[in-house]
């Protein structure tokens, strides 16, 4: 099938369906957040706007990249998020790469966002929804980034429903300049299991999907048993 690999910058038109890809770390945080309660996540554009949001809500949480900053309540770390309890709450999410290329595609009719802790169950939802040809966006360093490549690769194999060894993917990203700047501790708010939580494949059993509601842009998380045609439906 004709699947296409584009970074942010190189996005034209609205695609039918877009993955978009975020390994280090923006969507293998936000599954993280999901499986340690979180209902719901509100993408944010700018930092300023997650902080309004927050203040706005009572209640809702608020996490950027970077260095932990006043107002934020977390960062952008598998690791430094994994001891958290998030039940029933709304977290607003704010990072370099990831929530913008979400932001970016937020007119399509479907929009999935992905990891490899949620690859298979990504795969599994698409093509239990016959998705067809998917636009993958790959958010690090305007597309070249070699862990969110690998990973939008791997899912656009999977698809094929074929068996897929997935250790030549993980290697990959493994050997990434993300993966080499993070263990090496360059990147802020950071945590040295980092890398090798954002390496676990199929981690969570659910697929990430971001829709418009209202004015916002809100990531769920969906069983992957649960068919496009079940979520238009309003069932998901
Ligand atoms: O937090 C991250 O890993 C990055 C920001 S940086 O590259 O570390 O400065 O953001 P993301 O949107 O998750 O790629
Ligand atoms: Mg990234």
């Amino acid at each position: 099938m004709d699947h296409h690999f584009v970074g942010i910058p190189e996005l034209a038109g609205v695609p039918r369906v877009a993955v978009v890809v975020d390994v280090m770390r923006a969507f293998t945080v936000a599954a993280w957040a999901f499986s340690l309660g979180v209902e719901r996540i509100v993408l944010a554009s700018t930092e300023s706007e997650a902080l309004a949001l927050k203040a706005r809500h009572p209640g809702w949480l608020a996490l950027k990249d970077g260095a932990p900053a006043a107002g934020f309540d977390a960062v952008n770390s598998p690791g430094l998020l994994r001891s958290r309890d998030f039940a029933g709450r709304t977290l607003v999410q704010k990072t370099t790469a990831g929530t913008v290329g979400a932001l970016a595609v937020a007119d399509a009719p479907l929009v999935l966002c992905a990891s490899f802790v949620v690859a298979g169950a990504t795969a599994r939802f698409l093509r239990a929804g016959g998705s067809g040809p998917v636009t993958f966006v790959v958010t690090g360093e305007d597309g070249r980034a070699d862990e969110d490549l690998a990973c939008a690769e791997y899912i656009g194999r999977c698809l094929t429903g074929d068996e897929v060894e997935v250790s030549p993917y993980v290697r990959r990203a493994e050997a990434s300049r993300a993966a080499a700047d993070l263990a090496a501790g360059l990147r802020s708010g950071y945590h040295p299991d980092d890398v090798a939580l954002c390496l676990e494949v199929d981690r969570f059993p659910f697929a990430m999907v971001a829709r418009r509601e209202g004015d916002l842009m809100v990531l769920r998380a969906v069983p992957a048993a649960v068919a496009v045609a079940d979520l238009a439906a309003g069932l998901g």
